[in-house]
């Protein structure tokens, strides 16, 4: 459990709603792309409040589902700003956290993270020691998460190719190779069987043993 009077950092974690969320899992996930788009928030979410480098976890969101989830596992929730979009979510969530808990830096962290270590997002924080830093998603072009220190703006800009967009803006790319769970972010089939491979959190293990016994016929449901 983090020292609240020391963790260095509050994250704000994004979260769209599930009932749209993932589009790209569709496909291969028909029936069970919202449980999975939930899981991977709350395993996102669980391993973050494990951080003794964090201070609190806001989660930005209009899901009443995720917000009861993370609330009942100590997370904080944050209703999003209606057609406001992902950054304008992360700006709403880090006004939100310098007024909540100032002298802590605010770090944004994608939700989409079901492998996510605490010990490997710790390792992350601890090296964000620039103004702005960040962590280049495991594709190599976007960003998994981005980090301002205390009174800097956080000035978000995700969306197709962050990682250069972020690079551009000044911030310092955190260059760690044992920070693989913090990098692989899951938005195709193959992104999470590589999730699945590093050792997905609880919640989503339990969605995708649902999938495997739909794919058996266990379950008598499709995926
Ligand atoms: N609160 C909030 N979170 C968002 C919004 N748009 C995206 N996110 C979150 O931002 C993170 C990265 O977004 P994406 O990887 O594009 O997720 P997605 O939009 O669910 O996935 P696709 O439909 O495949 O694009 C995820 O944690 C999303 O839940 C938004 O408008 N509001
Ligand atoms: C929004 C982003 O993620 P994704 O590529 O997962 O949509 C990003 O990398 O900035």
């Amino acid at each position: 459990m983090a020292d609240l009077q020391v963790a260095p950092w509050t994250l704000v974690i994004p979260v769209k709603r599930t009932a749209i969320a993932k589009s790209r899992l569709a496909s291969a996930y028909p029936q069970h792309r919202p449980e999975l788009a939930r899981a991977f928030a709350v395993d996102t979410t669980a391993a973050a409040l494990e951080s003794p480098l964090v201070r609190a976890v806001l989660v930005v969101t209009d899901d009443p589902v995720v917000a009861a989830d993370v609330t009942a596992i100590g997370a904080r929730v944050v209703p999003d700003l209606a057609g406001a979009g992902l950054n304008g979510a992360l700006e709403h969530g880090a006004a939100f956290a310098a007024a909540e808990y100032p002298g802590a830096g605010v770090v944004a962290l994608s939700a989409d993270l079901p492998a996510l270590r605490a010990s490997e997002l710790t390792a992350a924080l601890a090296a964000c020691t620039a103004d702005r830093s960040f962590v280049i998603d495991e594709p190599g072009t976007g960003t998994t998460m981005l980090a301002a220190a205390p009174g800097v703006p956080l000035d978000p800009r995700f969306g197709v190719g962050s990682a250069q967009a972020h690079e551009g803006s000044g911030a310092v790319p955190i260059a760690l190779a044992t920070i693989g769970s913090v990098r692989r972010d899951v938005d195709t089939a193959a992104d999470l069987a590589h999730a699945v491979q590093l050792g997905v959190g609880p919640r989503t293990a339990d969605v995708m043993s649902l999938v495997m016994g739909a794919a058996t016929g266990t379950e008598g449901l499709a995926c």
